[in-house]
């Protein structure tokens, strides 16, 4: 088989693959075209799509509907007012690692050795279309989320839901994502291509029986689901507004678990149910409710008893907490009272009736959940530990056994310096000639001199406790003495793009106009100037006072940027103090600073910028050994398959 056509461009080409003559005769000429998506560095996955008549579907893993009703309300007969019911449409064919059955039409797998295709202008590389790695075991994996990109992010965790499913299924595993339908104008576009599925169910909580409905999308081998209710349509972002969390949060997420586990039964995704053996990955305090769901409600009716969970804490900071008058809302039976139940410390209590008294989302999960899982294993350390442990370090310690840490990959789809569609001139490690224009553009961007020989720091991230900004606003008229460059994004923590925290918009407005050529600052939320920042600045800064990974220092280092840091968390775990002694190829990444003082702050950045300045080669080394960094999915998906596989040889944590 030959390739007739060659992408043009960088990666992700599209191919034309024409079957040799008695191959496309036996197959009635058909062409296939080829879409290779890059899921590792050097590997390829080839999604197979045929042109001509009907291509057969692919083979669905879960076969026998196991036909087990939800314990809700069957669904009611679809409304008028929707859209035409419409199966989501199944795959064209097989993808990820050709399915050993997978015939298009006459062409058998075994007539596919090999595509080629030039993977840059420069250079053309052979990939293998088997060459992606798959599990050892598959499974039906169903991960619930507030959020995921690219339809609703609000920061990592949007991030880290929306490319390791994807990970996920490119080695073999059926994968899908339950998060709201999230509508406020501005995002709807993002769901447009998710399909009403004509499925309903009756919600019981909440004093009342609300009514919830799915859609869905099949994109990148990954079923999206959308759990649909008027409560995730209204201005703001996901969680809030300008004036403060929505107050109705534990409805909305309540909603979100209990449709999540009935996804599984009830939603016929290519043609076939989830069923009773799945995988939960509840992702934070808004999917914590489902460990607690399946042992209170659904186990002791004989369902899902083959099912397990995995609690992945992205940020102990936000538990789900609200009085303990909220517990009979939530439909779970008195008894379970417990499981959520959080009595917040004296100190921490209003005034001196308040008995404080509450439920709390997270802290259920950590005592049902099968298996924990944090963001990285600095932070698994953390968490048990009473500075870390945001009250919950007793508990966490006590499931020590089932705790374990995971560093997040990154999608290098999305965050490719030698593709990315947000950066005005692309390089590679090869080839830096493209970063040093990247600065030139973004100086130029900001009104800043355009200086090749000045250090650019930028800073990217919420204006919250945990990123340490007061530590940068502290630093900042002392680092202004040297000669730098400063560039600084933040997102209001309820990301309203154009709005501002005037205490601290006042503060940015003075400093840009006491360092008219040094200093620039920026609120709003765009993912496109955070991908030019990232390419263009020299140094990341990221003082955090806790950060569970952290994937703003992978992005850099993935993009040539040097990062310093806070020793802490995701960032000790990640980021390797440079060492010009070190063994070859050891030498590090960047700096992690600790303690988190402002001198120490201003200790790293100084030594930064004199490598910078002085030791072009070090520096050199330093971006180049960040970009060739393994950050991809790859690693972290195999991982959580062990986590898995640990999880299905107990029984389930709570029958
Ligand atoms: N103004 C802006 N404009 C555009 N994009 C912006 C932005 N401000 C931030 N972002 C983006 O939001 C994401 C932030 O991710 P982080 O992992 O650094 O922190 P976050 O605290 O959100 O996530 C939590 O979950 C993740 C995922 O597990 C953990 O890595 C982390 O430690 C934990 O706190 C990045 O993609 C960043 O580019
Ligand atoms: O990506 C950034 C973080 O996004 C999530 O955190 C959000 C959190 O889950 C929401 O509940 C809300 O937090 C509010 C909190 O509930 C409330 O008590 C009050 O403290 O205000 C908070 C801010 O509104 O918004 C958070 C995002 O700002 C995600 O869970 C984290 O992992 C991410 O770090």
């Amino acid at each position: 088989m030959a390739a007739t056509g060659v992408g043009a461009g960088c990666l992700a080409p599209s191919v034309r693959l024409r079957a040799d003559p008695a191959t496309a005769a036996r197959a009635s000429a058909c062409v296939v075209r080829a879409r290779l998506r890059r899921v590792a560095r050097g590997r390829y996955v080839a999604e197979l799509s045929r042109e001509g008549p009907a291509a057969r579907p692919a083979q669905q893993q879960q076969l026998a509907p196991p036909l087990v009703p939800g314990f809700l309300a069957p669904p009611p007969p679809a409304p008028a007012q929707s859209p035409a019911p419409t199966q989501p449409p199944l795959p064209d064919a097989g993808v990820g690692e050709l399915a050993p059955d997978l015939l298009l039409e006459g062409i058998a797998e075994d007539s596919i050795d090999s595509i080629i295709v030039a993977a840059s202008e420069q250079d053309s590389e052979i990939m293998d279309a088997k060459d992606q790695p798959q599990a050892k075991v598959t499974r039906s994996i169903v991960f619930v989320t507030g959020e995921a990109a690219p339809y609703a992010k609000s920061g990592g965790l949007g991030d880290v839901c929306g490319s390791l499913p994807i990970a996920l299924a490119a080695r073999g595993h059926r994968v899908m994502v339950v998060m709201p339908r999230y509508l406020n104008g501005s995002s709807d576009k993002n769901y447009a291509k998710a399909l009403y599925t004509a499925k309903h169910i009756k919600i019981p909580c909440f004093g009342g029986s609300h009514e919830v409905t799915f859609f869905h999308e099949y994109r990148d081998n990954v079923d999206w689901v959308f759990v649909d209710h008027p409560s995730y349509h209204r201005p703001g972002s996901l969680y809030g507004d300008n004036f403060g969390a929505f107050g109705d949060n534990q409805f909305r997420y309540t909603l979100l678990c209990y449709a999540a586990c009935e996804a599984p039964l009830i939603l016929e995704l290519g043609g076939y149910i989830y069923g009773q053996n799945c995988m939960f990955v509840v992702n934070d305090w808004h999917a914590s409710l489902v460990p607690v769901l399946l042992a209170a409600k659904y186990r002791p009716y004989g369902v899902y008893r083959d099912s397990r969970s995995t609690l992945v804490i992205h940020n102990l900071a936000h538990q789900g907490v609200e009085p303990a008058s909220t517990y009979p809302d939530l439909g779970l039976p008195p008894e379970w009272y417990g499981a959520l139940e959080w009595v917040f410390p004296e100190w921490a209590r209003r005034h001196a009736l308040d008995k404080g008294e509450a439920v709390n989302f997270l802290k259920g999960a950590v005592v049902t959940a099968d298996r924990i899982v944090t963001v990285s294993q600095g932070y698994s350390w953390e968490v048990t530990t009473a500075e870390g442990g945001q009250g919950l370090n007793e508990l966490l310690s006590s499931r020590k056994s089932v705790l374990n840490g995971i560093v997040n990959g990154i999608d290098i789809n999305d965050w490719n310096p030698t593709t990315d569609k947000c950066l005005p001139h692309h390089y590679s490690v090869d080839d830096l000639s493209g970063k040093a224009k990247c600065k030139a553009e973004l100086q130029k961007e900001l009104g800043l001199p355009v200086r090749e020989d000045v250090p650019l720091i930028g800073f990217i991230g919420r204006l919250d406790y945990q990123k340490g900004i007061d530590l940068i606003k502290m630093a900042i008229p002392e680092l202004m003495r040297e000669d730098v460059q400063f560039w600084y994004l933040f997102t209001l923590l309820q990301v309203m793009l154009g709005s501002g925290d005037p205490i601290f918009e006042g503060w940015m407005r003075s400093t840009e106009s006491s360092y008219k050529d040094k200093f620039r600052g920026w609120v709003g939320f765009s993912v496109p100037v955070s991908h030019r920042i990232t390419a263009g600045c020299d140094i990341l800064l990221m003082p955090s006072r806790f950060e569970p990974c952290g994937l703003n220092q992978l992005y850099a280092m993935q993009y040539g940027t040097v990062p310093v840091v806070h020793g802490t968390g995701g960032l000790r775990d990640t980021v390797e103090t440079f060492n010009p002694f070190g063994a070859k190829g050891e030498e590090g990444t960047g700096w992690a600073f600790s303690p988190l003082t402002v001198d120490k702050m201003l200790w790293a950045l100084r030594t930064a910028m004199s490598t910078f300045r002085e030791h072009k080669p070090s520096w050199e080394g330093l971006m180049k050994r960040g970009m060739t960094k393994d950050h991809t999915w790859d690693h972290a998906a195999e991982q959580y398959e062990q986590i898995f596989e640990w999880a299905f040889v107990d029984q389930p944590y709570v029958m």
